[in-house]
């Protein structure tokens, strides 16, 4: 029996008396998400997004004015006009789906284990969150990004965030820290349960293709895993779907600036596929935990258009796992592996 299950009377019983004897915390920890989809909230969220040295890696001499000069004037109202198409009744799917799969897997790992969720940019902060948690009486952290591939740009800025609210505690919990889970078993057995069960509802199109956030091509380069890892967690789930090079293909989307990214880019090849033929396009997105801007947008709206235009019939977007019990059930897993020899 540990020391939560204690029965302290009526009045220790909330749920808040209840996290406080709780030792061990799982951090998940996703992108983060503006406040509201309007300009006036975007350009604070992406000021603290792309000042991220990780993310955007020019000297500060050289972005800064290019920042503040131009992008933070430009695409603020952009960007929000592309949110205010997925925004719903409860608010930002990232969001709202991240949250509900803290809950989720808070139900699965049991009351031994307190999870809690934050996000890189924007609220609630890594730092305030760990302050909480250790405000609770957590003295075991497991930081899990919700990436399941590696990327400087994305779990290495969370590493980085981590590390600066470890900086700001006098008495820093001990930490552990998921760096990826692109090849793990249980995650590519969600992704891959996940795609044939939504086949089994909707029918097979003609191709499934697999697109990924890219990063500049220039970072992979320089020695960042993240593409390498991307193909992976593609090839793994081609043997597992038992299929071939050209029934299931690999893309990368999202490209920001100048600079060349990883290829292919999913809108070129996307309108390849319907120049060449393909009429039903499936398309999934392994490289988000849950579903946002990125899939909801730029795969479900705007592709699905360039296809149209160029001639396909239907792009179907694939949902990401989201809160499924498939995925609650494998990061629990994971989770559980990392937290070996830790109070629970
Ligand atoms: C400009 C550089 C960017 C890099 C590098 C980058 C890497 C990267 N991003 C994700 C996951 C997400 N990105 C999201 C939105 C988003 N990404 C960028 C830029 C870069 N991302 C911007 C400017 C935006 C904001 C929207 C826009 O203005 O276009 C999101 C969605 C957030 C949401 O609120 O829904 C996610 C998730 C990964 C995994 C990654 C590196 C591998
Ligand atoms: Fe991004
Ligand atoms: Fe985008």
């Amino acid at each position: 029996m540990t020391s939560h299950d204690h029965y302290t009377g009526p009045a220790s019983r909330s749920a808040h008396a209840a996290a406080a004897s709780v030792q061990t915390a799982v951090l998940l920890v996703n992108l983060g998400t503006p406040a509201a989809p309007t300009a006036k909230a975007l350009r604070p969220w992406l000021a603290e997004f792309l000042s991220d040295p990780r993310v955007i890696d020019y000297p500060r001499w050289k972005w800064w004015p290019i920042l503040h000069g131009v992008i933070l004037r430009l695409r603020p109202r952009r960007s929000a006009h592309a949110y205010a198409r997925i925004w719903d009744a409860q608010g930002s799917p990232l969001r709202w789906h991240s949250e509900a799969l803290a809950k989720a897997l808070q139900a699965e790992l049991g009351p031994g284990v307190r999870v809690a969720l934050a996000m890189r940019y924007g609220e609630p902060s890594v730092a305030s969150t760990i302050e909480q948690l250790q405000r609770e009486g957590a003295r075991h952290l497991l930081v899990l990004p919700l990436y399941p591939q590696y990327s400087a740009t994305s779990t290495g800025s969370v590493i980085d965030a981590v590390g600066d609210a470890m900086k700001a505690l006098r008495w820093p919990p001990e930490l552990r820290l998921v760096n990826d889970y692109h090849a793990d078993p249980g995650h590519i057995e969600a992704l891959a349960t996940s795609i044939e069960s939504w086949w089994v509802q909707h029918g097979r199109g003609d191709r499934l293709l697999l697109s990924f956030h890219g990063i500049p091509e220039r970072y992979a380069q320089l020695g960042d895993p993240y593409a390498e890892q991307c193909r992976t967690t593609t090839r793994l789930l081609r043997e597992r779907l038992r299929l071939d090079e050209s029934q299931l293909l690999l893309s990368f989307q999202s490209r920001v600036g100048r600079e060349r990214w990883l290829e292919p880019y999913t809108d070129a090849t996307v309108r390849r596929l319907a120049g060449e033929g393909v009429r039903k396009l499936d398309v999934a997105c392994p490289g988000f935990a849950v579903d946002c801007l990125e899939t909801l947008e730029e795969i479900a709206m705007q592709n699905r258009d360039f296809f149209a235009a160029a001639g396909g019939e239907s792009l179907r977007y694939i949902p990401a796992l989201n809160d499924n019990a498939e995925q609650v059930r494998s990061l629990a897993a994971l989770a559980r592996r990392h937290l070996q020899g830790w109070p629970a």
